[in-house]
């Protein structure tokens, strides 16, 4: 297996060689938000600079060229995730609209008030809110399974609650907040052998790992394209074909319909039946770009960086008394939450920052799982492509200096 060349990565990340309070940036927050390499800032601009149009509609020159490179994205993207065909990919603002998407169209036509969904407590409010939406519109029951103390999430904890009251199972396949790799394949074989469809909450996996959803089994993925090297304002998600076929539409509007009267409309195929209005056409070129600079990588080689990155930085937190690493589980993403009984994670993550290292300190979309670990706030470094064991060690070094300041 060829290992990454780290340094060579982060020349393609501008952003990344700069100072923060007179010490080296080291990004440690990647879960929230990834940094952009050059080829997708150049794809954006060079977009914006010489063939940008509006997509779909034009007889134009540019507004072909545009629709070219939109639509190569949504194939490019296909590609990525190993979907059977590129119409199974449907733009989104990101993962939350995705998932949105699914609960109110999927949702509303095909889960029967009584009906369970069933989530999990490593949820993101995102794959939390719109069914509880759903349910105070539509009567449906939320079920919610749950994580060992080390923050595990064993298959059968999930199987063991899909019964034949269960209309659809919504899970996450990587906890942002504690790093846990959910049992996919186990999971959705259990709910297809009981004919439940499965959306999952890929947020967190594009970037990490190698995601096939063919390989998976699942019925729906959703993800951003912030997350994996791309802009803000653009996501997928992907459903499959004969589910997504029989869904209504989400939103109504332009690009969405074959012909409007007054009378009725109808409504285009997917995906573009579920992309109302003008797209994020720069945004969905970037995470094109992102997706073919990120292709050009050996992500068993990224995930193994990661790794090592993770056991490092597990090694050397460890080492700090009094700090507290929540969740354990094997296996994990490159994302370490904890607490420091000395101090409050807003504090940590302040002197840290003063550091040059940037964490974040909160509840990170998941209160129910915060709660259920008795915390309101953990603090997390969550690591990418272009994180160095140097980092870990600044990151460790300023949680020395909070442990002789609050210890
Ligand atoms: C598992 C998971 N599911 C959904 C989302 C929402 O993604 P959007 O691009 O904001 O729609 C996120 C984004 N989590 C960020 C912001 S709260 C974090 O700091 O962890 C996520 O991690």
């Amino acid at each position: 297996r060829n290992t990454l060349d780290v340094e060579r990565v982060r020349a393609d990340f501008p952003i990344l060689h700069q100072e923060i309070y007179g010490k080296p940036l080291a990004y440690l927050d990647n879960a929230a938000s990834s940094q952009k390499p050059r080829p997708v800032i150049n794809a954006m601009t060079e977009a914006m600079e010489s063939y940008y149009a509006n997509v779909h509609r034009g007889v134009h020159r540019l507004s072909q060229v545009s629709t070219d490179h939109y639509e190569g994205a949504r194939e490019t993207i296909a590609r990525f995730i190993n979907a059977p065909k590129s119409d199974e990919v449907i733009f989104t603002r990101g993962a939350t609209e995705a998932i949105n998407l699914v609960a109110s169209s999927y949702g509303r036509a095909f889960l029967k008030p009584g009906q369970e969904v069933l989530i999990t407590e490593l949820e993101h409010h995102a794959n939390i809110v719109p069914w509880q939406m759903l349910r105070d519109q539509l009567g449906i029951k939320l079920r919610v399974a749950p994580v060992d103390d080390d923050g595990t999430l064993r298959a059968e904890a999930v199987t063991e609650l899909i019964g034949e009251n269960t209309g659809l199972v919504a899970i996450a396949h990587i906890s942002n907040a504690l790093g846990t790799i959910v049992p996919l394949q186990e999971i959705t074989a259990a709910a297809h052998a009981k004919g439940v469809p499965v959306l999952v909450d890929g947020c967190q996996a594009p970037p990490h790992q190698k995601v096939d959803v063919q390989a998976l089994g699942v019925d729906f993925y959703a993800f951003s394209g912030h997350k994996m090297y791309g802009p803000t304002g653009i996501g997928v998600l992907w459903g499959r074909w004969d589910l997504l076929k029989k869904m209504p539409p989400y939103q109504g509007g332009g690009e969405m319909i074959y012909s409007v009267t007054f009378e009725k409309s109808t409504f285009k195929e997917p995906p573009h039946g579920f992309e109302a209005g003008t797209p994020a056409i720069v945004e969905a070129i970037g995470l094109g770009a992102a997706v073919d600079w990120l292709s050009g990588h050996d992500l068993d080689a990224v995930a193994a960086h990661e790794h090592k990155l993770l056991a490092y930085a597990t090694e050397r937190l460890s080492a700090i008394e009094g700090l507290n690493i929540i969740g354990r589980a094997e296996p994990k993403a490159a994302i370490v939450s904890f607490t420091m009984d000395q101090a409050h994670p807003h504090d940590i993550g302040t002197i840290v920052d003063r550091a040059g290292v940037a964490v974040r300190a909160g509840h990170h979309c998941a209160q129910p799982l915060m709660e259920r670990y008795g915390l309101s706030a953990t603090v997390r470094a969550s690591f990418g492509i272009y994180n160095t064991e140097q980092e870990v060690d600044q990151l460790a070094d300023a949680l020395q200096v909070v442990k002789e300041l609050f210890g």
